[in-house]
């Protein structure tokens, strides 16, 4: 009988990337929902992959985020390895909750433990952007930061890859996700390559803002620099009920927010939780008069980041 190798049960949470005005530059870890992953070292060099949920996503290593992240760890690790890997996603894909970020960082977590951590968490990043290189086309870092770090992370710079990690104060986050699919890949290919300098002086003031806010628990600051005058008003024209739910959870107390990522998922940052759970309140009623079914989360930050629960 085969003899059974080392193995890890990995938890990698679900991100809100953009945080509303820094596309491409700020992100979110959450606390719900998160992807369970299960990986073993093999005896044999590769990668093999496969589902213990119902989606139908592919499972040979260079097409599936996980193992693309994972070949690009392998390529800079000094022997042959081989892992085996069960993905169990309950972060929908095409979700814009960073399920694909999940399972890349997931992968590459779980891997770095099972080889004994020969890597840096800067390093499991840059071997997870290869995994939104297939998602989306782009290695972006805004999921996968967060994703890894925890918490809120800012990408000053991508080549060279430059994160910083922000303070933030306690916030409650309520996340509405219409169950319709919005490819991060289409997302990004209607958006304008041009922007107007009075759009980009609005949107650098508000991500300036949206940082101090952060850093000096500012809420009314993070309230007033939750504003994206360049990216959602055309990618919200692909959420039905995006207006809606923006408006009335402003009406309900909350701070602010927008699209997560590149949608359909919408996230509504609160400073108290009763605000919070009205503002789901809101999302229920918006998305039931629009008979579109969808799953809310009312959560908070999350700042441990993807890590291994147990030894399997
Ligand atoms: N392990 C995986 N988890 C999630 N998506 C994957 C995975 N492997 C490949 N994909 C592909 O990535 C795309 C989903 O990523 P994306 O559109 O960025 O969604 P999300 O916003 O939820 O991250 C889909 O086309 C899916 O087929
Ligand atoms: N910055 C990216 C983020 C995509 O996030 P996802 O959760 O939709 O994968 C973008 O906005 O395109």
């Amino acid at each position: 009988m085969a003899k059974e190798l080392k193995g890890v049960q990995v938890f990698a949470p679900a991100t809100v990337a953009n945080l509303v005005c820094g596309f491409d530059v700020l992100g979110m870890a959450l606390q719900q929902p998160q992807d369970v992953m299960t990986m073993r070292l093999r005896e044999e060099p590769g990668i093999v992959i496969s589902h213990a949920d119902g989606y139908d996503l592919p499972v040979e290593p260079e097409k599936n985020v996980a193992g693309a992240s994972l070949l690009a760890l392998m390529e800079e690790y000094p022997e042959k390895v081989g892992f085996e890997l069960i993905i169990d996603k309950r972060i929908k894909p095409g979700s814009g909750l960073g399920s694909s970020a999940a399972s890349s960082a997931g992968a590459v977590v779980g891997a770095n433990h099972l080889l004994g951590n020969p890597f840096t968490k800067e390093d499991l990043v840059r071997f997870a952007m290869n995994g939104e290189k297939v998602a989306s086309g782009v290695k972006h870092a805004d999921n996968i930061a967060p994703c890894i770090y925890g918490g809120v992370t800012l990408i000053q710079s991508i080549f060279p890859l430059n994160i910083v990690q922000l303070t933030a104060p306690p916030m409650y986050v309520t996340v509405v996700h219409p169950q319709i699919e919005v490819r991060t890949s289409d997302a990004r290919q209607i958006l304008r390559k041009e922007v107007q300098l009075k759009a980009a002086i609005k949107q650098w003031g508000n991500i300036a803002g949206l940082v101090a806010g952060f850093l000096k628990n500012d809420y009314d600051l993070i309230g007033r620099s939750l504003e994206d005058v360049i990216i959602e008003p055309v990618r919200s024209i692909l959420i039905p009920g995006f207006d809606d739910v923006k408006r009335k959870s402003k009406d309900a107390g909350a701070l602010g927010g927008g699209i997560s990522g590149s949608g359909p998922s919408i996230f509504m940052l609160s400073r108290e939780e009763y605000v919070a759970k009205g503002v789901e309140d809101v999302m229920i009623d918006v998305y039931t008069r629009l008979g579109i079914e969808f799953k809310t989360y009312v959560t908070m930050i999350n700042y441990e980041g993807a890590k291994v629960i147990s030894e399997v």
